[in-house]
């Protein structure tokens, strides 16, 4: 095994260009993700959170490999991921071995698994992909006990009913095997719980964490509910990422993250997590509620339109990251030299 990251993502931008309603002649440019650097390690968890239209998405698919990057680099232990996609890799890694180590679990379950086949046959199609010479009883028995494992007894009942004869919780949990079953290196588990009745949540959660071990596995895990990150990545050991407006503004360990933001705009998130239990009765932390357009960011650092905090300097420079103990942050408020400290405070 080498010594690179699992997935290594290097100044990711990703811009997606839209025709333009109103102007033909000016297609209008989507700043979706925007210089983001994230390492994910073996058996590590990285939760993503921001508000809708961050760029969580896109930056999970990123990772990988379903949306190709316009600028910056992904690689999988070493491998330039669209180098070897594209053939151009000097490497005889094969894209096939890569894609099937990088799995994907949906918010809405039925919509990924298809309707006119049982369950037991969804379950084998990973199977005779990733172990085509395991004979059709074998098959069976692997998935039988993989849906006790799952919770889903007694597994021969489940095995044969078709996806809409389940729960939503049991249609997720028939996902989450079917990508287990392709022995994955990373699962990117975008909102996954979401549509899930909040009681089965931390079951679910709790499922995952505990297939991670058996199944040494990542995840890269969506939420916009700082609460389940903070539960997911905190249980496993991992860490929450914060983004806004297509960039990651601060990074590190699940708890640092909620008992010490450094970001000014961790903090708002979590000041409007009702379940953290640490909102505040007066006004939000920040100057504006309406979220700018990824079409037209703001300059500088791209919060200082909402930023309490925020001075001249943040209207103008870009902050580039600062470490804070475990946690990496974008904020000039970590530099005590820089002029931020002495540049007239934003009030409009
Ligand atoms: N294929 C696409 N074409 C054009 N714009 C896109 C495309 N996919 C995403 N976007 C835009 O990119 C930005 C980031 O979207 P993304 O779905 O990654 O955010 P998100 O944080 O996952 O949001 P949500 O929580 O609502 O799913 C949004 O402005 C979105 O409208």
């Amino acid at each position: 095994m080498s010594d690179n990251p699992l997935i290594s993502l290097e100044d990711i931008e990703v811009h997606f260009t839209n025709e333009n309603l109103l102007n033909f002649d000016e297609p209008e440019t989507v700043h979706a993700v925007d210089g983001v650097s994230l390492d994910i390690e073996e058996n590590d968890i990285v939760s993503l959170v921001g508000e809708s239209g961050c760029g969580k998405t896109t930056l999970g698919k990123t990772a990988i490999g379903l949306q190709r990057p316009t600028g910056g680099s992904v690689t999988y232990r070493g491998e330039d991921i669209w180098a070897v996609r594209d053939g151009t890799a000097t490497t005889e890694t094969e894209w096939e071995d890569i894609r099937t180590s990088l799995q994907i679990i949906h918010q809405d379950p039925g919509a990924s698994l298809n309707p006119n086949r049982r369950i037991v046959s969804i379950l084998s199609e990973p199977l005779r992909q990733v172990n085509p010479e395991l004979s059709r009883s074998e098959k069976r028995s692997r998935i039988y006990s993989l849906l006790e494992r799952v919770g889903m007894n007694p597994p021969q009942d489940f095995a044969e009913r078709y996806p809409h004869q389940l729960s939503g919780g049991e249609q997720q949990r028939v996902a989450l095997c079917r990508a287990l079953l392709m022995n994955p290196d990373v699962i990117l588990a975008d909102e996954a719980i979401s549509a899930l009745d909040v009681s089965l949540r931390v079951e679910m959660m709790d499922l995952m964490l505990d297939l991670q071990d058996e199944f040494d596995t990542s995840y890269i895990f969506i939420s916009h509910d700082l609460s389940n990150a903070r539960y997911f990545s905190g249980h496993g050991g991992g860490k929450i990422g914060v983004m806004y407006l297509g960039e990651l503004v601060e990074v590190g360990p699940a708890e640092d993250m909620i008992n010490d933001p450094q970001h000014p705009y961790t903090n708002v998130l979590r000041w409007a997590t009702p379940d953290l239990a640490l909102r505040g009765t007066g006004e939000p932390p920040m100057r504006k509620i309406d979220v700018p357009d990824p079409v037209d960011p703001p300059s500088g650092c791209r919060f200082h339109t909402r930023c309490p905090k925020a001075t001249e300097a943040c209207r103008q420079e870009t902050p580039s990251d600062y470490q804070h103990g475990e946690q990496t942050v974008a904020c000039f408020r970590e530099d005590e030299n820089h002029e931020y400290w002495d540049s007239p405070e934003l009030t409009d």
